[in-house]
This record gives C-alpha cells, sequence and structure tokens, in this order.
C-alpha cells in the first residue's frame, strides 16, 4: 500500500521498563475526525503548540503526524477504508496519539472506528475525568461538588460487537443453539429477535480495576466506586462486581467494613459499588460522595455524558483510551462529530483541548498542561465562551472555535 503519512521531523516516544521516555520533539499521530472534528482540529492545535511554547521557550516542541481514519481516510486512502493497517500501525509504533471524533452510522453500515481503535491496539481503560470550571452554567444547584474520574472498561461488554440481526441466517442458528441446546425458553418473540452477545471477563474486568485503583491511591483520592447491574445481569456485570472486590482485597490490602462488602485499603480509600440505576440519579443529588468511578463500557459511555452535563455539558469533557501496560494511549473528546455544526466555526474545541491537556500530563509536560488549565478557567471567567456555554449564561460574550482558541492563547 503506497503511504499517505507523511512523517515530520522529530523523534518516537517509547517507553522503558514501564516508564514512558519522552524526547523534546517527540512525533504524535493525529486523527482530525469527521464533521466538527477539522473545526475543532484547527483551534485545539494551536492551543496546544501555544501552551508548549508558553511552558518551554522553544525547548519542547510536539511535531504533529497526520494519520487517517474516518471519512477523510475514505478520500485519501479510497472507498471504504475507513481505518488503514498504516493507521493503526502508527498509533502502535508512536505510541501516544490524540484524535478528533468519528462517525458511526446506526443500525446498518460500518461498526465504530472509535471503538475498532481501542479494541486493535487493546486500549483497556477509558479514562475520562470531569470536574468543574468555575463560571461554567450547569443544570445542577452545586456542580462544584462533582469531581469524578471514570475508569471505563473499554475493551469488552456488548461493545465486542458480536451481534446477530434479526431474520438472518445466523440470527436462526443462535436461536436454535440457544432453544435447543441451552434449554432457554424465555426468548419472548424467538422468530423476529436480533441477538447480542456480551463478554465480560476476569481478566479484564481486574486490569481495569486495577487501574482504577491505582489512580485512586497515586492521586490522593477518597473512594472507588463500582458501578455496575449486577442485580440483573448475575454473571456479567454482578462477576464485574465480585471479581474488582476481590481484586482489591488481593492486591490492594482492602479489608472489609462491617462484613463488606465495602472495603477500607490500607491508606485509607474506600471500595464500594452500587447499582447503575441508583448511581445516576445518586450523582445528581449527592455528587459529593462519588470520586473514582470503575465501570462496565456500556455504563460507562451512559455515565460520561450525563456526568458531563452536570459540569456543563459534553463541549468540555475530555478523555483517554490507555493501555497501562504497552504504554499506548489515544487521547480524544467524550462527544461524537456534532454534525449540525460542521464548517460552522461554532463549536467548543473545549473537550479536545483538554484530552490535549491530558495527553501533555501523560508526558509529564505538566508547567505545558497546567497553562491548559489556568488559561481555560481565567478565558470562562471572562465569559468568554462558544455558543454552548453563551446560550445558558447571562451577559455572555459569544465567540466562535477560533475566537475561543485565540482568546485561550492570549490568557496563558
Ligand atoms: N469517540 C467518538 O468519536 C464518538 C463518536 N460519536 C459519533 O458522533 C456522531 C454524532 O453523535 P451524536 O449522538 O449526535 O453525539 P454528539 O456528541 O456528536 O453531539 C450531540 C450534541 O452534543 C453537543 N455537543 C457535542 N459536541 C460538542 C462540542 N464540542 N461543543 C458543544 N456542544 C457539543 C451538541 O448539542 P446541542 O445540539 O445542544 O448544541 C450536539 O448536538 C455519531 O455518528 C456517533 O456515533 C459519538 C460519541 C463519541
Ligand atoms: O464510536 C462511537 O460512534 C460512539 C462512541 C461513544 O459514544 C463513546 O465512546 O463515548
Ligand atoms: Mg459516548
Amino acid at each position: 500500500m503506497t503511504t499517505h503519512i507523511s512523517v515530520p521531523e522529530g523523534e518516537k516516544i517509547t517507553m522503558q521498563d514501564g516508564i514512558l521516555s519522552v524526547p523534546n520533539n517527540p512525533i504524535v499521530p493525529f486523527v482530525e475526525g469527521d464533521g466538527t472534528g477539522p473545526d475543532i482540529w484547527a483551534a485545539s492545535v494551536r492551543v496546544l503548540d501555544a501552551a508548549v511554547s508558553k511552558a518551554y521557550g522553544g525547548e519542547r516542541k510536539i511535531s504533529w503526524m497526520e494519520v487517517y481514519a474516518g471519512e477523510k481516510s475514505t478520500q485519501v486512502y479510497g472507498e471504504n477504508e475507513w481505518l488503514p493497517e498504516e493507521t493503526l500501525q502508527a498509533f502502535r509504533d508512536y505510541l501516544v496519539g490524540i484524535k478528533g471524533p468519528l462517525t458511526t452510522p446506526v443500525g446498518g453500515g460500518i461498526r465504530s472506528i472509535n471503538v475498532a481503535l481501542r479494541q486493535e491496539l487493546d486500549l483497556y481503560a477509558c479514562l475520562r475525568p470531569v470536574q468543574y470550571f468555575t463560571g461554567v452554567p450547569s443544570p445542577v444547584k452545586h456542580p462544584e461538588q462533582v469531581d469524578m474520574t471514570i475508569f471505563r472498561e473499554n475493551t469488552e461488554d456488548i461493545y465486542a460487537g458480536i451481534e446477530y440481526q434479526a431474520g438472518t441466517p445466523e440470527a436462526a442458528k443462535m436461536r436454535d443453539f440457544l432453544v435447543n441446546e441451552m434449554g432457554v425458553t424465555k426468548i419472548r418473540f424467538p422468530d423476529t429477535s436480533s441477538f447480542g452477545v456480551k463478554p465480560v471477563s476476569k481478566e479484564g474486568t481486574e486490569r481495569l480495576v486495577r487501574a482504577a485503583i491505582q489512580y485512586a491511591l497515586d492521586n490522593g483520592r477518597k473512594s472507588v466506586t463500582i458501578v455496575h447491574k449486577g442485580n440483573i445481569m448475575k454473571f456479567t456485570e454482578g462477576s464485574f462486581r465480585d471479581w474488582a472486590y476481590d481484586l482489591a482485597k488481593r492486591e490492594f490490602g482492602g479489608v472489609e467494613i462491617d462484613g463488606g462488602p465495602w472495603q477500607k485499603l490500607p491508606g485509607g480509600i474506600i471500595i464500594k459499588d452500587v447499582i447503575a440505576d441508583a448511581f445516576l440519579q445518586q450523582i445528581i443529588l449527592r455528587p459529593a460522595e462519588y470520586d473514582v468511578i470503575a465501570t462496565l463500557n456500556l455504563n460507562g459511555d451512559y455515565i460520561s455524558d450525563a456526568l458531563a452535563a452536570q459540569v456543563g455539558g459534553i463541549g468540555i469533557a475530555p478523555g483517554a483510551n490507555i493501555n497501562y501496560i504497552t504504554g499506548h494511549a489515544i487521547f480524544e473528546a467524550t462527544h461524537g462529530t456534532a454534525p449540525k455544526y460542521a464548517g460552522k466555526n461554532v463549536i467548543n474545541p473545549s473537550s479536545v483541548i483538554l484530552s490535549g491537556e491530558m495527553l501533555l500530563r501523560h508526558l509529564g509536560w505538566n508547567e505545558a498542561a497546567d497553562l491548559i488549565l489556568s488559561s481555560i478557567s481565567k478565558t470562562i471567567g471572562q465569559k468568554t465562551v462558544t455558543y454552548d456555554f453563551a446560550r445558558l449564561m447571562e451577559g455572555a460574550n459569544e465567540v466562535g472555535t477560533s475566537d475561543f482558541g485565540d482568546a485561550l492563547i492570549a490568557n496563558m
């Protein structure tokens, strides 16, 4: 295959003995993204570069390397090339990357490229911090009490994509297997049912929960809450809970409180669990009681958007997909392509900018990351915001995507 990736001057980030080795001019692959992706990336890259330049005075600089996925990839590589092998290889080789949102059609058509990237690179932890910036409009009374970090299992659950569509021979085969060989009698309408399979493993659960507890320890957090629907899905979500508690006890010295199942770790961190539906109302009513969250793939998807809304919406919700063992990481916003705003230069770029802030911190470039956080706080404090915040604020100075980027740079 002809290469469409042009490699800039710079060096690779590597991982040695579990520790990232970051040169002063690392090559970092990026995918611009579909829909509003190009608007957002154009503003984000300027802000990230400005923060690095300001923090290190030219001593450090990221060499951005464009790689392709999604609609742009089909233009560059040809029809049906949604996720070229050389894009995957670039993310494998260069270890740390960033991406904009990519479109996934509902129902038929391609399966999610976002999910495929996570699965191909085995980026098992989807890390989504949810924090409040003073001045951001919020629908809840005390958004400042929301300070949670979601660890969403990123490779299993119904996102594995094992589904059979009603009316196909595969669905009929699945129905026959369940009815004839497994003795299942509870499929209400067997002949018109689609089927989905939900794999949840001990290994997959343990590596995710291990990362969540380690994060809580490293960052001085108060608790880790296992969120599940184990009362109904006993052997998938219920096992996730049980395996999580077992791991906390076995690897982190957790001791049961009042006969369990809640535990306390030697440093004082509480390991607890809550059923997913109850959790969704408690994060609105009693957000201060939750801190680090460890959950399964689908729950994590829903919880991410719900929590983001409490601190102003998904315009300001960053994230990362990480394999803590290999060091591979792809940073990306929680939101999607928001197609109705594509090309209009109005969308809020903060989620990708804050994903970039996480990337910089991941590289150990904390001074640049801090500049981004302080300039976002200052700019929002001045009420200079994009449409999503402006429509909920009194006296806002509404600006477009690129002007918001400029305001952030000016405030560094
Ligand atoms: N990781 C990824 O790449 C993801 C991709 N997707 C894909 O994106 C596509 C569109 O999905 P959809 O369900 O519409 O969800 P989106 O997240 O794209 O958009 C839903 C709504 O959220 C608000 N929003 C989203 N991004 C921003 C932003 N940067 N600034 C301000 N507001 C924002 C807008 O609200 P309002 O209308 O109120 O202004 C928008 O209409 C689908 O194909 C989906 O599969 C979805 C999620 C993640
Ligand atoms: O891949 C997609 O299209 C949606 C993914 C998503 O919603 C998420 O990861 O939060
Ligand atoms: Mg989502």
